[in-house]
């Protein structure tokens, strides 16, 4: 298996558990590794056999711009079951980060692995 990938989506959403998280938007930044065969894009050069990273990154946008998840757990396991589902991934890496979140740390966030493990790419976990 190959890997399509989208690396620090940016997109700013109201997330968080605190008052004032509930009204300023934050800006969550998101990687995302998906499993694919490219075998036949490759050989036919045509978008229509490609997994079109822009088309799930602009699906991403949209949910995500609309939602107002308090917790990073929820956003992310959503966002995951929206790529698997209506992209047909097999098997894909997540990572969710809130930048400046907290004052002593770069970010903090989550990473998680869905679907068939049998599907997961060798040497994945470069972001
Ligand atoms: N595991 C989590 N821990 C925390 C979350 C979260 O979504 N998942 N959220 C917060 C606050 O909203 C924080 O991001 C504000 O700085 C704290 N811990």
């Amino acid at each position: 298996m190959d890997v399509v990938y989208i690396r620090d989506l940016r997109i700013d959403t109201i997330i968080g558990i605190y008052d004032w998280e509930r009204e300023v938007r934050q800006t969550v930044s998101l990687d995302v590794e998906m499993a694919a065969d490219i075998s036949k894009a490759a050989e036919t050069d045509d978008i229509q056999y490609a997994l079109n990273y822009k088309s799930v990154a602009k699906r991403i946008i949209a949910f995500v711009e609309g939602s107002e998840f308090q917790l990073v757990e929820t956003m992310i396991e959503q966002i995951a079951t929206i790529i698997r589902e209506e992209f047909d991934v097999p098997w894909l890496r997540l990572r969710l980060s809130k930048p400046g979140a907290l004052r002593q740390s770069k970010d903090v966030g989550l990473v998680i692995e869905r679907g068939d493990m049998a599907m997961r790419p060798a040497g994945v976990g470069a972001i």
